[in-house]
């Protein structure tokens, strides 16, 4: 029997916390490691990062652009980032950000989230952005495999706010709509949803309602980006369920030795526990 994206979500943070690990393998990163700009340093950076934070988070999430910058090496490494990351215990969201008319999400859907899709991770992000409508056939065929979708509402980005918070006809945000549309799908699913939806941890407190959806929310922005867990508190509230703050420069910074870098996440993780305990 085939077990939802939400389940399998809801089991690997109740053993391991809620923060999802980036590896987005900046070039200024990878030279940081001391390893050579080719796909051969891709490669030893993104392994190295796969094994040491896949021990530890609940959820790593492999930036695609990354990887599809150094060509079809890139992206063969990026199939091993998966098998590694899986291998170490974590689950696998693969931020793509795809989003296209509905025929040819169809093939975004083969290649990321259908059954036997071409790429194995447990999730991928896309955008709502050519109508939520869009996404309907992906929707469907991540939850037909046990896998799940990251809907792009709210961005961390700072040029996102005019697009994404202006008022539709009825009143709510662009952003609002987005998780309102996601929360249909969540509707009476235990723990929660399939369909999570992407809100950053740097936009106002406020600016979106999320306690309807009934699904993961993907908070990026925590760390670089500036957003600290007093942010992370005062936007989401202290025990928001499906909440994962997402973090990845910050993490990436103490490789290249592998027990820095699961010192660094832990560390990370302590302090999330730390909030919901103490409503921090
Ligand atoms: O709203 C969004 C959606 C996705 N991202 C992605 O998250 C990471 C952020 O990395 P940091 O180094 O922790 O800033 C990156 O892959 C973005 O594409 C986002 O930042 N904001």
């Amino acid at each position: 029997m085939t077990v939802r994206f939400g389940a399998r979500l809801a089991a690997a943070v109740a053993a391991r916390g809620p923060l999802c690990a980036g590896i987005d393998p900046h070039p200024g990163l990878i030279e940081s490691w001391g390893l050579p700009l080719d796909a051969s340093g891709l490669e030893r950076f993104a392994l190295g990062a796969a094994e040491a934070l896949g021990a530890v988070v609940s959820i790593v999430k492999p930036q695609s652009a990354f990887f599809e910058a150094f060509g079809p090496a890139g992206v063969a490494v990026l199939e091993r980032v998966i098998d590694t990351v899986h291998d170490a215990g974590a689950l696998v969201l693969l931020d793509v950000k795809r989003g296209d008319i509905g025929s040819t999400m169809a093939a975004y859907t083969a290649a990321y989230v259908a059954e036997k899709a071409a790429f194995t991770a447990d999730a991928a992000t896309v955008s709502p952005y050519l109508g939520f409508g869009s996404l309907d056939s992906a929707v469907a065929a991540a939850r037909e495999a046990g896998n799940g979708l990251f809907v792009l509402a709210r961005t961390s980005n700072p040029e996102a706010h005019a697009l994404q918070s202006a008022r539709l006809p009825d009143g709510r945000t662009v952003a609002q709509s987005v998780v309102d549309a996601a929360a249909e799908h969540n509707a009476g699913v235990e723990p929660y949803g399939d369909v999570g939806v992407v809100v950053g941890a740097t936009v106002a407190p406020g600016e979106v309602d999320l306690a309807r959806l009934n699904g993961p929310v993907l908070a990026p922005g925590f760390g670089a980006q500036g957003a600290t867990v007093a942010d992370l508190h005062a936007v989401f509230g202290p025990d928001l369920p499906g909440l994962l703050p997402a973090s990845s420069r910050e993490l990436l910074r103490h490789g290249p030795d592998a027990d820095a870098l699961r010192r660094a996440a832990q560390r990370v993780a302590d302090q999330l526990a730390g909030m919901r305990e103490n409503g921090l």
